[in-house]
């Protein structure tokens, strides 16, 4: 007899690759398929993978594939996707996988909506009215849903079970209807100005060449990139491909759902984390069968089985969120380009404030790009400028200064509306005993407790521990002696309300602001003038187009740039210039007063001047000589473990382990900043290598020098975001 044929099966788990299974007699399966493979005891979804099972494995240890789902195959870009990412971020295959599995339901049979349909003709002599009624609205061989006929025929659900048990109607599937309207390529939308035509005709060429290429879009704060590339979204339509939009906050993006809608006439299908089960089991599906034409996502969109994808846009490419730092750490607008060209499809990176690391890539000619010089509809750039904090120093215990005051009185005084952004929740980042100094820490975290006065609540940020502040305090047992230092949105809203207790006030920071119905009522609200003064955190700064809004102040603009990662001073122009560009986006001119200590800091000094570009070149400089990304590449490993010794112990083998070599630096261990996170304590490792060194053989076989105890994590993080 024949030995059966042998394949390779991924599983979604986090397994060092895939496995081999035996095809049983009267199955053919083919890479991609979706099937149900022993495991264990279990029974596993897997996928039939690429590449030859083992002719060496004996036939005592391979068990059979159960079966073949009925659902669509996993196509052979995507697969290679998965493989890239894995390889890329160093994780088990299986565990990429999975996110590309992520709505498991979707690959069962589909539930069939029950319907009626006619059974026999009727005799009109032995039916009521409202029987004969019913009947009327059914042509031979139609289905239709009971509560539809019931509804239809103004009779109760009765008449209609009644006519099925007396032989007239007989149940039948109803037809599956589209679960997403197609969007109209050519539904009339906003008539596009001259320079945003140009920009689109070259997006609109890439997408329809049909090929792997990489177009960054950048432009000025309100010069309406997002016109431009819907016209990208367009062209794809018209192709009859798939469309993916990636957005950082997708959750906060009611603007942006209002204009795809007036662009194209109908919703897009949406992808993130609060989708109910039964939304994404039908959008994922829907994705898989070509059905959904354009989806905007998260990050972990970029996993959904499209079968046909023509067009990647990653709206504000420069965002950290699309960094995802837990499981598989990816950074979503780099995979994004990597899904792309494995698609042949084409990508488009969209910033006001690029990163230095796509900057780089266009003018090495790696990127193409198209820039939008100018606001849409004549609107002015704001005019920035920066309040030093030791000329003008806030009265004590408050933290606007008076130009800032007056500058939003007179904002009111004319009827339009002022921002206060400050990047920080609560009321007070810090609470110290005024008697003994101790400040109240985090138990879990090395960090501190962040007031929630309105909630009576100290807070840790990070695990989301919290306690009722304390009336002694827990150090001294002095009481009424803890008092708060620094100011959240909460405390400014409490200055604000003392300075202006007539203005209608907003506080948007994500929990005031918990979700989509929040974020869309808040846009609103500010639209029909209803707010006076908003005061926020970062949610308030990208994407928002609100036309009273003519003052912006900047609570603290030195924040971000304490702590001095790689990154503070370019993340911090990116926010600050994102915030900035909220001011003055229609007919009336807007400001920006940036509070500082530090007004001659290249950050502020490139934000009041508008030059951008000088400052970013300036930073290029400065990380050029020493190989700093991205002219160098960094991987960070992060030792944790609930045992501060056994942390400890690997960091140092790790250590001890390090690669060395021309173009190849180890530095550390050191502990983290966040020494401890959740209980668990943390020592980081950094490799940085010259830009022509991949750093992932060199990560593998370092790794594979060291015995990792069970009790410790290593993480690897390559092309690290964050350095916490
Ligand atoms: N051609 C146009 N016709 C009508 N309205 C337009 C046009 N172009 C842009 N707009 C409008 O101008 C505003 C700004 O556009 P958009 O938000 O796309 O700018 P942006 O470049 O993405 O800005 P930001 O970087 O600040 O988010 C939006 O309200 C948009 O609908
Ligand atoms: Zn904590």
């Amino acid at each position: 007899m024949n030995a059966r044929p042998r394949v390779r099966v991924l599983l979604p788990l986090p397994l060092a690759d895939a496995y081999d299974y035996r095809v049983p007699a009267g199955l053919e399966v083919v890479p991609g398929d979706i099937v149900l493979v022993p495991l264990g005891k279990r029974e596993e979804l897997g996928v039939v993978w690429d590449g030859a099972a083992d002719p060496a494995l004996p036939e005592r240890k391979l068990r059979d594939i159960v079966g073949r789902l009925d659902a669509p195959a996993m196509t052979g870009s995507l697969r290679r996707f998965v493989d890239w990412v894995a390889q890329y971020t160093l994780s088990p295959p299986g565990a990429v996988l999975r996110m590309a599995l992520s709505s498991p339901s979707a690959l069962e049979p589909q539930p069939l909506q029950p319907g009626w349909t006619l059974a026999e003709p009727p005799e009109a002599a032995r039916l009521t009215e409202s029987r004969r009624r019913v009947l009327a609205l059914l042509a031979p061989g139609a289905v239709v849903a009971g509560t539809a006929l019931a509804e239809a025929a103004g009779v109760s659900a009765g008449v209609v079970r009644g006519l099925a048990d007396a032989g007239f109607l007989r149940p039948a599937p109803l037809p599956r209807g589209r679960a997403f309207a197609y969007p109209a390529p050519d539904h009339p939308g906003p008539a596009l100005a001259e320079d945003q035509r140009a920009a689109a005709e070259t997006l609109r060429a890439s997408v329809a060449a049909r090929g792997f290429a990489v177009t960054l879009l950048t432009g000025v704060t309100g010069s309406g990139k997002t016109e431009v590339y819907f016209e990208a979204v367009a062209e794809a339509l018209r192709a009859g491909r798939q469309a993916l939009v990636l957005l950082p906050e997708i959750a906060l993006s009611a603007q942006w759902l209002d204009r795809f809608r007036a662009r194209f006439g109908v919703a897009p299908a949406l992808w993130h984390s609060e989708l109910t089960s039964r939304t994404r089991r039908v959008t994922w599906r829907a994705v898989a069968e070509g059905e959904a034409k354009v989806l905007v996502g998260a990050r972990s969109a970029l996993f959904l089985p499209f079968p046909d994808l023509g067009l990647i846009v990653v709206d504000e490419e420069h965002e950290t969120a699309f960094k995802q730092e837990e499981g598989v750490v990816y950074h979503a607008r780099d995979m994004a380009v990597v899904r792309a060209r494995l698609a042949a499809a084409s990508c488009i990176l969209v910033s006001a404030t690029p990163s230095l690391e796509t900057l780089t890539n266009a003018e090495t000619g790696r990127y193409a790009h198209v820039h939008l010089a100018q606001r849409h509809g004549g609107a002015a750039m704001p005019d920035v400028a920066a309040l030093d904090l030791r000329r003008h120093p806030p009265e004590r215990g408050r933290f606007l200064s008076p130009p800032l005051i007056e500058a939003v009185a007179a904002t009111f005084a004319r009827g339009e509306q002022a921002m206060l952004f400050l990047n920080r929740r609560g009321y007070a980042p810090m609470t110290l005993c005024r008697t003994c100094g101790h400040r109240m820490q985090c138990p879990n975290c090395s960090t501190w407790l962040v007031e929630h006065r309105a909630q009576r609540r100290l807070q840790c940020h990070h695990c989301g521990h919290s306690e009722a502040p304390p009336e002694t305090c827990p150090k001294c047992d002095a009481p009424h002696s803890l008092v708060p230092i620094g100011p959240g949105v909460e405390r400014v809203l409490e200055e604000a309300i003392a300075l202006w207790p007539d203005a209608r006030r907003l506080v948007m920071a994500s929990d005031t602001i918990p979700g989509p119905a929040a974020a869309a009522e808040a846009a609103r609200a500010i639209s029909a003038r209803e707010v006076d003064l908003l005061i926020g955190t970062q949610i308030m700064a990208k994407g928002w187009h609100f036309p009273h809004l003519t003052l912006v102040g900047v609570v603290d603009a030195d924040l971000g740039l304490a702590g001095g990662d790689l990154r503070a001073a370019e993340r911090t122009i990116q926010l600050l210039h994102q915030v900035a560009g909220r001011a003055g986006r229609e007919s009336a001119r807007g400001s920006v007063l940036l509070q500082s200590f530090s007004p001659e800091h290249p950050v502020m000094q490139a934000l009041v001047s508008g030059d951008l570009d000088g400052f970013m070149r300036a930073e290029s400089a400065q990380r050029r000589p020493g190989h700093w990304p991205p002219f160098g590449r960094l991987a960070a490993l992060i030792v944790s473990s609930e045992e501060e010794r056994a942390a400890d112990r690997t960091a140092r083998d790790l250590g001890a382990a390090a690669p060395h070599g021309d173009g190849v630096q180890v530095l550390g261990p050191a502990p983290a900043p966040l020494a401890l996170l959740r209980g668990r304590h943390r020592r980081r490792l950094l490799l940085k290598t010259r830009r022509d060194i991949a750093v992932q053989p060199l990560l593998r076989e370092w790794l594979a020098r060291v015995t990792v105890p069970n009790a410790v994590r290593v993480q690897v993080d390559v092309d690290p975001v964050g350095f916490l």
